[in-house]
């Protein structure tokens, strides 16, 4: 009997500890089941001592509980109620307790919350401005010690910069499943936090990242043994993970390829001004002075803003099938590798391990010498390609059309970054194409199936179309650069005295905006229902 009960109390506290360390793993612990998603469904409800926060979080959306235009945002009053409302509430030592539980889901969820509200606060009169007159303005400066604290502790607390970022806050931990039972799928999501709105394109937006990225598991598998293959010489190996590789990037485009129905390009403007970051430090317009983090540091800092750019399944792509060693080392390249920085510190390791692995592995070489292995890696690095020509299209549907401010979300010149990475890949495409027989019938005499020859005969075509229609393009897109720069010289030469008479900086903007070539050229727009690009 005594034995028995010893034995019980042993097993409960081994539970204990073993719940207490799985709690204490990285949110975004890496498995094959769970690839890039955060290993378990994000937290939805903070601790009842969190109240006011999640208060702030549910008034301020622009279209609150489905009601237009009725959110502290929409009114401009958001800033104010922080003030207020979270003045001497300190709940800094709560933040402490949640730490120092080192509950991993809960410390995520809370960053998630607070940099929501730190962006909402810093962007509010950028969004306010924009809303009246299709114009950028500047953003607060100063973030108030109730969020700046929080943050800086939370971030520290998982390794990130204390700043909105696509993993840890507007994207893969935001969303819950609405039959619990149900797949990580688009149609079984709803979103947790919005700006917009929790309906519409804002939803559309980020929840159509979720559902492709519910496909990373597959990625990881197939990477995983994709390397071991090569390592231990196993060409069949190597074949079946080259071809789950192809059928999770298949998985994965047809998903992206829902964007368009699901979040119209008309509204992406709308909510795009609360994920813009506060970087670079030279020239972000909207935040010449960078912000100040009250109680944290007197020197202003900058970080990069909210970017898809820092969703980890084509980097790893372009890790493992050695992509990455072709991208010339320019300003570019270095804006890509500053990227990473943006990511949960796992997946960052787990990236940048994937790419010293797959070269010391030889994935590429051991796929060059082997017809069916070379013909599943032309397949893949064209789904790459597919994914960079979309994204391509996305931006320029989306932004480009729609908007002249040079810097996206994550900081970078978008007219440079996006079509040379799609430019690169398309060249390491054709190089791969060439190294295959160059007729379908020389390629089933190499030993591929009709099907599979057939499938790199598209490939090469697409390469070969894909390399002149973006030449062609990006000459028009330097007549482009090149107007914006004279018109902008123009603009600082003549106009900017006359400008600065003119802009009243939205409520609680600090600081003037220097030129109007900077923050983008005035529009009529309208603001309309989100998902409805026909009131927009
Ligand atoms: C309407 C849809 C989208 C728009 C307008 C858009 C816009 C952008 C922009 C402007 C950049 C440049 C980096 C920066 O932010 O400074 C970028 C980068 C990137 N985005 Fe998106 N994005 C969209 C959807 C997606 C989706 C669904 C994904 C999937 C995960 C994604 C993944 C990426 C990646 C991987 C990069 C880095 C670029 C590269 O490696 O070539 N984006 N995006």
């Amino acid at each position: 009997m005594f034995k028995t009960q010893i034995n019980a109390a042993k097993a409960a506290t081994f539970q204990l500890s073993e719940r207490a360390v799985a709690k204490s793993l990285p949110a975004f612990t890496i498995t094959r089941s769970r690839g890039f998603l955060p290993r378990e469904d994000p937290v939805q409800k903070l601790p009842a001592a969190f109240a006011p926060i999640e208060s702030l979080l549910d008034r301020m959306t622009i279209h609150a509980n489905g009601k237009q235009n009725s959110g502290l945002l929409a009114t401009g009053q958001f800033g104010d109620a922080v003030n207020h409302e979270l003045k001497g509430l300190n709940l800094e030592q709560k933040i402490d307790e949640a730490i120092l539980s080192n509950d991993q889901m809960m410390i995520s969820a809370l960053f998630r919350d607070y940099a929501f509200l730190t962006s909402a606060y810093v962007l509010e009169p950028v969004d306010v401005e924009f809303r009246k007159t299709g114009v950028y303005t500047t953003g607060r400066s100063v973030l108030p010690r109730e969020l700046a604290v929080p943050m800086k502790k939370l971030a520290d607390a998982l390794g990130h910069f204390p700043f909105m970022e696509y993993a840890s806050v507007y994207a893969l931990q935001n969303w819950a499943r609405k039959d619990p039972a149900g797949d990580v799928s688009y149609d079984n999501l709803r979103l947790l936090r919005a700006f917009e709105s929790h309906e519409g394109s804002e939803k559309g937006f980020i929840l159509v990242h979720v559902d492709m990225v519910a496909n990373s598991g597959k990625l990881i598998s197939a990477a995983e043994d994709a390397i071991n293959a090569a390592v231990a010489k196993d060409r069949p190996a190597f074949n079946a993970a080259l071809e789950l590789l192809y059928s999770a990037y298949q998985s994965i485009n047809l998903s992206m390829e829902t964007m368009w129905g699901r979040s119209k390009p008309a509204d992406y403007i709308k909510f795009r001004s609360f994920i813009f970051g506060t970087a670079p430090k030279e020239g972000n317009p909207m935040f010449p002075n960078g912000v100040v983090y009250e109680g944290v540091d007197e020197k202003p800092m900058y970080f990069r803003g909210e970017s898809g750019a820092n969703d980890s399944m084509i980097p790893l792509g372009d890790n493992l099938l050695e992509i990455t060693a072709s991208l010339p080392e320019n300003e570019l390249t270095s804006v890509l590798r500053e990227f990473r920085a943006y990511r949960p510190p796992t997946q960052r390791e787990y990236i940048a391990g994937v790419e010293a692995r797959a070269r010391l592995a030889g994935v590429k070489k051991f796929a060059e010498a082997d017809p069916k292995s070379l013909a599943m890696y032309v397949l893949n690095v064209d789904q790459i390609r597919e994914f960079r020509q979309r994204h391509w299209s996305f931006t320029k549907e989306y932004i480009i059309r729609r908007s002249s401010y040079g810097i996206a979300t994550g900081g970078s010149p978008i007219l440079k970054y996006l079509p040379s990475n799609l430019a690169t890949v398309t060249t390491v495409l054709s190089e791969a194409c060439a190294q295959l027989p160059s007729t379908s019938s020389a390629l089933v005499n190499a030993g591929l199936s009709e099907d599979l020859a057939d499938a790199v005969e598209k490939c090469r075509k697409r390469a070969e179309v894909q390399a002149r229609v973006l030449e062609a393009e990006m000459a028009v897109w330097e007549i482009v650069g090149d107007q914006k720069r004279h018109e902008a010289e123009r603009v600082a030469a003549g106009a900017v005295k006359e400008d600065d008479k003119t802009n009243t900086p939205a409520s609680g903007g600090e600081a003037t905006r220097s030129s109007k070539a900077d923050l983008g050229e005035e529009k009529i727009l309208q603001r309309g229902w989100v998902g409805n690009d026909g009131v927009g």
